[in-house]
This record gives structure tokens, sequence and C-alpha cells, in this order.
């Protein structure tokens, strides 16, 4: 295997005191395919940091990377402080959850449990107790004695998280591992998984595609594409100041609005958009803009509201369709772009007369928020993808 730069990282990458894992410009190929690119990750001790983007982004290899089933080709990872880039898995003291549980079909849910512990040669009596300890953890008891086949998708579930706890990890690492249950139990294995990772103060890794999952249950989120980290931050500001399109567009629902430069102050950026003039806070742009330049405005459904037409409504548009999503209501409004093709808003509205007061073939103000918006360049996103 080939290690970049082995010696000098040891020494010089002490990684802080509150850094469990650390990558380190990690590469990873698959013959001609590079599926992870320079790659470098600082993963905060008992943190539950989430890897979410499209299929095929990388998430998988980056936790086998850490888990030691498989190898970069260059770079260096970290845990607690040591390099590990060379290390098997089972040195690695890491307990892992998969997609699809990956039991031992033969073995009761106990030997299932206290497998990790007799291959490190942990004896009887402490496998025993390790191994109650643990059923109790996940809400198992009383189960001991089946076998995998007798037991429900979400127990077999608790099954492989008791097997990856009972080991005592210094990572915990979760592959889409709620992708077989149905909504509840998952909803509830969220909460439970959580509530014993706090307790424990486990590092944890969560690989999902699943955004939803991903805002609900993570410190912070890293979202990926391509083999590279586009953004690492906590939910809600991942959310409402996304760094570039893609993490705008992935993370929730977003309106692309076409507009045009126009100016700024120290201050404010002023686009022209719809059939006038809109200010901005000056930080909601993301790139140098030049007079006239073509800039997208994102903005979120539930940031839009609606307002009766006047005079100075900068955009307005007819109602064509509301739909009842039982907690709100998505208006969406064929809006008058000049220049622009055919360009459906969606507006949420947490408040169900929005039905009423704007019915089908309405036609509606659009009031656009100061904060809230992100502006970026289709020019340079399209520059920056390639
Ligand atoms: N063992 C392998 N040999 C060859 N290519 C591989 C191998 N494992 C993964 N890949 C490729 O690497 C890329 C990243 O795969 P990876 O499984 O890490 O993605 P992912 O983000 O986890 O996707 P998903 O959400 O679908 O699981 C894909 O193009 C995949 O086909």
């Amino acid at each position: 295997m080939n290690v970049a730069n082995s010696a000098p990282a040891a020494q010089h990458n002490d990684p802080q005191a509150d850094t469990a894992v650390s990558l380190q410009r990690v590469v990873k190929k698959y013959h001609d395919l590079t599926v992870l690119h320079e790659l470098s990750l600082n993963i905060r001790r008992g943190e539950f940091l989430t890897l979410l983007g499209p299929s095929g982004c990388g998430k998988t290899t980056l936790l086998n990377l850490i888990a030691g089933f498989a190898e970069a080709n260059t770079g260096e990872i970290f845990i607690d402080g040591q390099p590990v880039t060379s290390e098997p898995p089972h040195k690695r003291q890491i307990g892992i959850v998969f997609q699809n549980y990956a039991l031992f079909p033969h073995m009761t849910v106990e030997k299932n449990i206290g497998y990790g512990l007799r291959m490190r040669g942990v004896g009887k009596d402490e496998i025993a107790l390790r191994v109650k300890q643990a059923m109790g953890m996940v809400k198992l008891d009383g189960l001991g004695h089946r076998k995998p086949r007798e037991l429900s998708g979400g127990q077999q579930q608790r099954v492989a998280l008791a097997r990856a706890l009972v080991i005592q990890p210094k990572v915990l690492l979760l592959d889409e591992p709620f992708s077989a249950l149905d909504k509840n139990l998952r909803g509830s294995m969220q909460v439970e998984i959580r509530e014993i990772q706090r307790r424990l103060g486990l590092t944890t890794v969560f690989v999902t595609h699943d955004q939803g999952e991903a805002l609900a249950m993570s410190d912070r989120i890293a979202v990926m594409s391509g083999g590279v980290i586009r953004q690492i931050a906590a939910p809600e500001d991942l959310y409402q100041s996304p760094q570039d399109p893609f993490v705008a567009s992935f993370l929730g629902d977003v309106n692309i609005l076409p507009a045009h430069y126009h100016g700024q102050t120290a201050t404010e950026v002023q686009l022209r958009l719809g059939s006038g003039l809109v200010s901005f806070p000056r930080s909601r742009l993301a790139d140098a803009s030049h007079n006239g330049e073509r800039l997208d405005v994102y903005v979120r459904p539930e940031h839009i509201t609606l307002e009766n037409l006047h005079s100075g409504s900068v955009l307005s548009g007819t109602v064509i369709n509301h739909v009842y999503q039982g907690d709100h209501i998505d208006t969406f409004i064929d809006v008058d772009i000049p220049m622009a093709a055919r360009q459906v808003v969606t507006v949420r509205n947490a408040g169900l007369g929005a039905m009423q007061r704007w019915p089908i073939g309405s036609v509606a103000g659009l009031v656009l928020p100061t904060e809230g918006v992100s502006i970026f360049s289709p020019q340079k996103r399209e520059a920056k993808a390639a």
C-alpha cells in the first residue's frame, strides 16, 4: 500500500484531544475510478456525524476505510491520534451495524452478540455479563436463546447494534441501518440509537441518503458528492446557509429563481428579479459578480409569503395547485419571470386557510425573505462541477 508522508504525518499531525477519527488527504481508487478525492475529515469525540449524499458518492467507501475493510491508495487515517492506516479491522476496535444486519443465522442472539468478545479471547463470565448488559441496553431482555430467523426485523437490528456495542468500540459505524425497517419502527429506532449514543458519549459515523434522517439525528452532517465533502456543518447551518448549489438543493426543498446582478453596497446586493429590483444582505451572495450577470436565487418554500397583488409586487403568479400535507399545504404558483422558461414556485403555508384565501386560478404577489436565501452563479457552478 502506498501511504503518503507516513512518518511526517504521524509526527506532526497530533490530532487535537477532541478528535476521535482523522482522515487526511485520503484517496481511494477502484481500478481507474477515483472514488474518494484527497478527502480530509476530522470526526469529533462523542459526536454523531452523518455522511449524506446520493448513491455512489463514496459514503460506504469512506466508512470501509475507517473500519479497515478497504485500504486507501494514499493518505492517512488516525483513530485516537494513532495511525491505523495499515491496521487490520479487528485491531481498530470499531463497532459496525450494516443495513442487512449480517447476523450469523445458526447462532442464538446471545452467541451473535458475544461473537466479537470470543474472538478477542475475553473470559466466559465476562462475556456473559457484557452480553447481558448490551441486551438490556437495546431492550432485548429475554430473547437471548432465539435464532435470528425467530426475530422481527427491528429485533434483528437491535441484535446487530448490541453486537457492535458489546466490544466497547472507540467508534460506532452505522451503514444505512434503518433502510429495511418500516417508517414507524425507523423513527423509534432513530430515537433509541441517538439516546444510547448520547448516554455512552460514543463517536458515531452514520451513513444515509435520507436527508430527513440526517437532519433529525446528527450533530453534524458531511454532504458528499462525487467523492468529495461539499460542506460539513450542523444541520441548521447547512439548511440555512448552504455553501453551494448542490448542498442547497440536496438538503430540503428549494425554489431556484433566475435573476440578474444589478449592484451592491457594503451590506446589500441588488438583483433584478421578476419585474423589479430586490435587495438581499451582501453575505447571501456566494461569488463575486459583475453587472448583468445571471444569478440564481435559492429560497425555501416556507420562507416565501403570499400577498395581495399591488403595484409594487416584484414577483407575482397564478396559483395552479394546492397539495394538502397534513401539517402544511404546498401551494404551486406559476410565476411570471420575463425571459425565463415557465417557472413553478412552491410556497409552504402552515395555515390551512391558504386554500380559501388563494383559490386555484387566483393571482398573488410573492414576498421573498431578506434572510434565508442563497445566491449562486449558475456559470460558476458549472465551471466548478467540470
Ligand atoms: N469493491 C469495489 N470495486 C469496484 N468499485 C467499487 C467497489 N466498491 C464501491 N465501488 C464504486 O465506488 C463508488 C462509490 O461507492 P460507495 O458504495 O462508496 O457509494 P455510496 O455513496 O455508499 O452509495 P450507496 O448510497 O448506493 O450505498 C461507486 O461508483 C461504486 O460502484
